[in-house]
């Protein structure tokens, strides 16, 4: 007996680690994904992102922690196909059929009326190109299809890694567009990349990973606004000692022997006159969203 889904539009990670061999792909990794919004889920490549998603999907068994989607592991759920839609690579279709062909045969296999079919195809902008074989299709129209086939069983969840591969600009602005679109209907989609800007654009949440672990949750305008200051000084490991003690704990110390800090200007300076520490050089950095993704994510792939 499957579990019912809540209906919620709610994915739950807790705790996730999956360990290959020798390798942590994914360690302690905690996250929720609502619905109404676009979640991106960013990470370098390498980072444990695909990993994560296909323990969502029960196509990985975790080594410990949970997922839920709608409030039961994916594998119990009855009927899942209704409730999560998603890509996880161009899955081929047979080269010599057409892609109406192949939305047909999924659809059976989900248990889903073939009338849903043309409507997938229209909403993936396919109509036209129904009746031709998928093995002619370029690689923007094969991520169309594979969408298509999530949207079958009008899913309340999309789950797509990587969806932007292989798209030219005019692909990635309709993905956006459509993503955008369907989150605003009050559903979730969760997306992966490792191209900040493409997700920066179309995400309203971020959920950041490196090295298998979270290292940033929230608005993506949140992550945006986070003050930085560059300073150099007399004396750095006496500044980051003062500061850590106002509670300032992001504060990096970088190659030309200065700190960077997650904190206001007003109160670094404060911080080093009170500390008896000579500022030499305060730069306001304009924390833009590349900068610290390269900053949480140690600038590295992996
Ligand atoms: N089946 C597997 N067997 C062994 N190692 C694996 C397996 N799947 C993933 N890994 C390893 O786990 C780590 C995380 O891989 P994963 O594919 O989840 O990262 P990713 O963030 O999706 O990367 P990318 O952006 O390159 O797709 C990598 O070191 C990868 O080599």
């Amino acid at each position: 007996m499957g579990r019912e889904p809540d209906g919620s539009g709610r994915i739950e990670v807790s705790g996730l680690a999956k360990r290959f061999g020798t390798v942590e792909a994914v360690r302690g990794l905690s996250f929720t994904v609502e619905p109404g919004a676009v979640t991106g889920f960013l990470g370098p490549n390498g980072s444990g992102k695909t990993t994560t998603l296909r323990a969502i999907l029960g196509l990985v068994a975790p080594t410990a922690g949970s997922t839920l989607v709608e409030g039961a592991p994916y594998p119990e759920l009855t009927a899942p196909g209704r409730v999560v839609g998603a890509v996880l690579e161009a899955q081929g279709a047979h080269p010599a059929r057409t892609a109406r062909r192949h939305l047909q045969v999924c659809a059976s296999a989900i248990g889903v009326a073939e009338e849903r079919v043309d409507e997938v195809l229209a909403l993936v902008g396919l109509a036209d190109a129904a009746d031709r074989a998928a093995g002619g299709y370029s690689l923007g129209m094969a991520q169309r299809l594979a969408l298509a086939v999530a949207l079958l069983g009008d899913p309340r969840i999309l789950v797509l890694d990587e969806p932007g591969n292989g798209l030219d600009p005019q692909g990635i602005a309709w993905l956006r567009e459509f993503l955008r679109g369907f989150a605003r209907s009050g559903r979730t989609v969760l997306v992966s990349s490792h191209q900040l800007a493409e997700i920066a654009q179309t995400a309203d949440r971020l959920v950041v990973i490196s090295a298998g672990a979270c290292v940033y949750q929230g608005a993506a305008d949140g992550l945006h606004g986070r003050p930085a200051v560059r300073v150099r000084c007399s004396d750095p490991v006496r500044l980051a000692e003062a500061l850590a003690a106002r509670g300032v704990l992001e504060i990096d110390h970088v190659a030309d022997g200065g700190l960077a800090v997650a904190a206001d200007a007003v109160l670094v300076g404060d911080t080093a006159l009170a500390a008896g520490v000579a500022v030499y050089g305060l730069v306001e950095e304009r924390a833009d969203l590349e900068a610290m993704f390269l900053r949480l994510t140690g600038g590295g792939v992996a």
